[in-house]
């Protein structure tokens, strides 16, 4: 597999207390990989690493053949890598269209644009001159999830895309994720819905304790081998 992202034994910190412990880590174009874990795992982090909003060694990360590793965000976004971060952080002061129009800076070539976001959630269209917290929380997931769509990354990194949302909405979301993925985008969603992920995704990533504990095609990984990756086997035994 010729990876287009990957890392090796990448470490993260906050001050001295160490949060990742030597993550590899390989996506391919075109991949949709899901990351699950527990709370406090490391996939936050892990995230946060490769968009350049925590430290990383610059070898450790690369991305197209380029070490990336530890530039800042801004030039991250440039060369491609875009994220949808957890708890959504719209402009609460900014209605939905100038929200997304926010996220067109950087603009790279491609095809999203404010035209096709709206055939793809219909109802920010309509929505376009609200404030962008007054709408539903899956709503909301959605202004945040074309914001990233409109700097027209190569990958697309999506935290936790369900916190929060019923059921019903969160599969809203995520029907979205062939219209993404079949415009050539490369997608990693980090989820602790499993089953939603395992679902959407070619494979899968389980994290635990700040390291990679089991990694497999998400249609090949049996619901026991999640669970022991996922709660460890002291917690599976309790
Ligand atoms: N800003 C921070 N300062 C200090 N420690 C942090 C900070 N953010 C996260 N951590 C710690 O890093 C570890 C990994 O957290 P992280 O948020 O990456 O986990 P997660 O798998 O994304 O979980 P969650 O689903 O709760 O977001 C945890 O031990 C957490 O307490």
């Amino acid at each position: 597999m010729t990876a287009l992202l990957d890392t090796h034994g990448l470490q993260a910190f906050y001050g001295d207390a160490q949060a990742l412990f030597g993550i590899d880590f390989t996506l391919a174009a075109g991949e949709l990989v899901a990351i699950i874990g527990a709370n406090g795992a490391g996939k936050s982090t892990f995230l946060k690493s490769l968009t350049g909003l925590l430290r990383a060694p610059r070898e450790a990360i690369r991305f197209k053949g380029e070490a990336i590793g530890g530039l800042p965000p801004g030039e991250i976004v440039r060369r491609g890598l875009a994220m949808v971060p957890e708890g959504r952080r719209l402009f609460p002061s900014l209605d939905v269209e100038e929200n997304l129009l926010m996220g067109a800076t950087p603009r790279r070539a491609g095809p999203w644009n404010l035209r096709r976001l709206y055939e793809l959630f219909p109802i920010l269209a309509e929505k376009r001159r609200q404030p962008a917290t007054s709408l539903s929380g899956g709503q909301q997931q959605m202004v945040a999830l074309g914001r990233a769509l409109m700097s027209n990354p190569e990958v697309l990194l999506c935290d936790e895309l369900s916190l929060g949302l019923a059921p019903i909405v969160i599969r809203e979301i995520y029907a979205a994720m062939p219209a993404i993925t079949g415009e050539g985008m490369t997608v990693v969603i980090v989820e602790q819905d499993v089953r939603m992920a395992r679902q959407v995704s070619q494979r899968v990533y389980c994290f635990q304790d700040g390291r990679v504990s089991l990694t497999g095609r998400s249609d090949e990984l049996t619901p026991e081998q999640i669970s022991q990756a996922y709660f460890g086997m002291e917690d599976s035994h309790a």
